[in-house]
């Protein structure tokens, strides 16, 4: 999406640099700051410290990644350590292994001389899927936006919520939740959405910057904040993203989700979850149960980053020394309270007769 009227993509393969480009997503919302990304550390670091985040970005990075590996060495044993180095950074979103699995199928038929450059093509063709995928999810979401606007006095804004950023940053371009919002707006529907902040990284301090940029009006609430906002009829909808969705349609996304959707569902409200096909978890049925969720440690929580009056971008301590902190950096939003997925091929139930509907081909 535009920056300042300028392109981007989140990232971008630099022929003359002859290396992955991406935007540092750690200096967002107050400095674009973009970086090359040369050796297999550099990619590990970027998706560990969350400088690329977001299921279908993490799993672009990987299939890079993958490819500069098969650069450095295109034997299978490198192939395999790779494999296990890139997953090891960040495993919960599914798309990290759906792209390992999804380049190591492509490659190990290959002749090792004609694998490193079939990796990159891979890659490149991982990136222009993930748009693609994004903008149809766009256009599928637009017509749940345009059903609620047809019931509104004209010009009466839609009121969406959507909870992290699910927005172009966390994809190629397009977003899987803000692809419907980019798609409205630019058919001319007023929108407001509810940008629920995302303790403790602050993501959607990420989706208000998206938002600003293509001008659609948002406010900046905290955590808790979205629950009283339903209970006042001051919601339409909610959309958020998802790391992971399993095959019956539970939702493993960022901490807090979960309590929206309870929110949603005590209060009458659509709740969907925008859903690009390669971040569903064929393999797991119960999410709840069977989706490990990893604490990202402590510090994330017991500080917060941000610029100050100085316009330096620093963080600060805001628990007592001493004071532990406990951060489960997902949640799993049991399928019962889904409205339903919005996908690229259309939307379909929160179930497993739904999603095996929709994509018979993938489902097994
Ligand atoms: C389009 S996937 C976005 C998904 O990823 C985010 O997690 P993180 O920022 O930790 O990578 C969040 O769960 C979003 O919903």
């Amino acid at each position: 999406m535009k920056v300042d009227g300028t392109h981007y993509r989140s990232l971008w393969w630099d022929a003359k640099k002859d290396a992955l480009q991406i935007i540092d997503q750690r200096w967002l919302p107050h400095e674009f700051r973009t970086q090359s990304v040369v050796t297999l550390q550099d990619f590990a670091d970027a998706i560990i410290q969350m400088r690329v985040r977001g299921a279908p970005l993490i799993g672009a990075t990987a299939a890079y990644g993958m490819a500069l590996a098969m650069f450095i060495d295109p034997s299978d044993a490198h192939m395999a350590q790779a494999w296990e180095f890139l997953h090891n950074t960040r495993p919960t979103a599914i798309n990290l292994r759906w792209a390992l699995n999804r380049c190591q199928t492509a490659l190990l038929p290959l002749p090792v001389a004609d694998r490193a450059g079939a990796a990159l093509a891979l890659a490149h063709d991982i990136a222009n899927e993930d748009v693609e995928i994004n903008r149809q999810i766009g256009l599928n979401g637009l017509n749940l936006i345009q059903d609620i606007a047809a019931k509104k006095p004209s010009g009466e804004p839609v009121r969406l919520l959507t909870h992290c950023n699910a927005g172009w940053i966390a994809t190629v371009d397009w977003g899987t939740a803000t692809s419907p919002m980019y798609h409205a707006h630019n058919a001319g529907i007023a929108l407001h959405i509810w940008v629920d902040e995302t303790r403790p990284r602050n993501q959607d301090a990420l989706t208000s910057w998206e938002l600003g940029s293509h001008g659609i009006a948002h406010t900046y609430i905290t955590d808790n904040a979205g629950g009283h906002l339903m209970q006042h009829g001051q919601v339409d909808m909610v959309i958020t993203g998802t790391d992971r969705t399993t095959r019956r349609g539970d939702v493993c996304n960022k901490i807090g989700t979960y309590l929206k959707a309870l929110a949603a569902h005590d209060n009458g409200v659509p709740f969907y979850v925008a859903l690009p096909s390669p971040t569903i978890d064929w393999t797991v049925a119960d999410g709840v149960a069977d989706i490990p969720i990893k604490d990202r440690g402590e510090r994330e929580i017991t500080y917060v980053m941000g610029r100050n009056n100085a316009g330096q971008i620093t963080e600060v301590q805001v628990t007592p020394d001493g004071t532990h902190g406990g951060n489960p950096a997902f949640d799993v939003t049991p399928n019962r309270l889904v409205s339903g997925l919005i996908t690229e091929r259309g939307i379909c139930d929160a179930s497993e007769a739904g999603l095996t509907a929709m994509f018979p081909d993938l489902s097994g």
